[in-house]
């Protein structure tokens, strides 16, 4: 099987944010504080607002054919492509954030913010990904009407990917399928946590592969967080990407150590192996949940850690990245319930799922029913959603079941 590796290295400028604790609020002033339960609110800065061109971005045009060994596993092409544009997208996202300018920001109809990150990172994965895999599908979050809402917001994805005009509404305008559950379909959210990303806390590049109503292949990107542990210390080297292939296994790279120049999985495809926790008693075990209460009940995870006996403060922080850390054991459970009538959308869990599954957990929604992401955007599942290290779901799922009747009951 032949497929394409880039010959020029990408542009980006290196330097990172002074992150010295975990990235968890924002001060009034701007800096960066810790919240984490039993962690030290220390106060932080990024770096200076730099000039516009610091953010600026050149894609590689040429591609080089590379061989895929025939002993690859089915995916590796397609995984080794994702982890490098995911990779290639964390950088500039982080820059992005460095030097992130809330005039850039338009509000999209369901009232939840979009920023030059959100349309940069989907134009760069998928304009990659469409380029060497020409017949898939995609379903991502963004859209061209909301891009058009804000033309200084329009020009400053056009300055930060290197593309025209024409270009970027092209490859936007790609993103949109909503057909039949046997194509081969990406999943990308290119800024999942969007209210993080703003508030200069934790935000992930989810992107998954899915063919015949299977995903396939799931990479997330989690620029501010650290390759160990969930909560960053001085000096923490920030910057996790998480891979996995159906059958294959879930691995965890430093964002650092991923050579963005290729999409050779010889080249690409390295890390370390991830796997969920061995705790088996609920009372023993962390959890984590999302920063924003208006996306998950708090009360209600509350109430489940109480019926449960868990006494530890939960972990709370954006996006999927918390799908990563009970990939890599970093805690045991992870709840989600948003309110009622919220729509789940694809993208939001299915580049997650394949990622936890294969380091060992399960995922399921608060019923535990397997979630499915074979009807299109929008998804239809029931209770929230819970992983966990698997061993302890079952439990889990039960304190569920027992808290939203305790709840209705009130
Ligand atoms: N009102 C809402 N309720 C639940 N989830 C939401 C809501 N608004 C946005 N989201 C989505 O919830 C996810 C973030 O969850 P968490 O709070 O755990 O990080 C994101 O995918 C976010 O979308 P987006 O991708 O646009 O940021
Ligand atoms: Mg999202």
């Amino acid at each position: 099987m032949n497929i394409f590796a880039f010959q020029a290295p990408f542009s980006l400028l290196s330097g990172r944010p002074q992150l010295a604790s975990t990235v968890c609020g924002t001060s009034s002033s701007g800096s960066l504080i810790s919240s984490f339960p039993g962690s030290p609110v220390v106060p932080l800065r990024y770096n200076q607002r730099a000039s516009k061109d610091l953010i600026s971005f050149s894609s590689p045009k040429k591609f080089s054919r590379t061989t895929v060994s025939a002993s690859a596993s089915k995916y590796a092409a397609e995984r080794a492509a994702a982890v490098s544009a995911v990779g290639m997208t964390s950088t500039l996202s982080r820059k992005l954030q460095e030097n992130f300018d809330e005039a850039l920001v338009v509000i999209k109809d369901d009232a939840s913010p979009v920023t030059v990150a959100d349309f940069a990172v989907q134009a760069l994965i998928v304009s990659r990904l469409h380029e060497q895999f020409p017949e898939d599908n995609f379903i991502a979050e963004e859209f061209v009407l909301d891009l058009r809402k804000d033309m200084a917001l329009f020009r400053a994805v056009c300055d930060a990917t290197g593309m025209d005009e024409e270009a970027l509404v092209k490859i936007i305008d790609l993103c949109d399928f909503t057909g039949a559950d046997d194509s081969r379909t990406w999943i990308l959210d290119p800024n999942d946590g969007t209210r993080g990303f703003v508030k200069m806390r934790h935000y992930c590049i989810a992107l998954g592969l899915m063919e015949g109503g299977v995903m396939r292949v799931g990479v997330l990107g989690c620029p501010n967080l650290p390759v160990s542990g969930i909560v960053a210390d001085v000096g923490s080297q920030l910057g996790s990407i998480f891979h996995a292939e159906q059958g294959q296994g879930a691995y965890m790279i430093a964002e650092k150590d991923i050579d963005t120049s290729s999409v050779d999985p010889s080249v690409v495809l390295k890390g370390k192996r991830c796997n969920v926790s061995d705790v088996t008693d609920p009372s023993k075990a962390d959890f984590c949940e999302s920063f924003e209460a208006r996306h998950s009940s708090h009360s209600l995870s509350t109430k489940i850690a109480e019926i449960l006996n868990m006494n530890g403060a939960p972990y709370r922080l954006d996006s999927q990245a918390k799908y990563g850390c009970i990939a890599r054991g970093d805690v045991s459970i992870f709840l989600r319930f948003p309110r009622e009538g919220y729509v789940e959308k694809v993208y939001d869990s299915a580049p997650a799922v394949i990622v936890v599954e294969e380091a060992g957990g399960r995922v399921t929604d608060g019923r535990g029913q397997p979630l499915d992401f074979s009807k299109g955007r929008y998804m239809d599942n029931d209770d929230g959603i819970v992983a966990t290290n698997g061993v302890m779901h079952d439990t889990i799922i039960e304190a569920v079941q027992a808290a939203i009747k305790q709840k209705a009951a009130v």
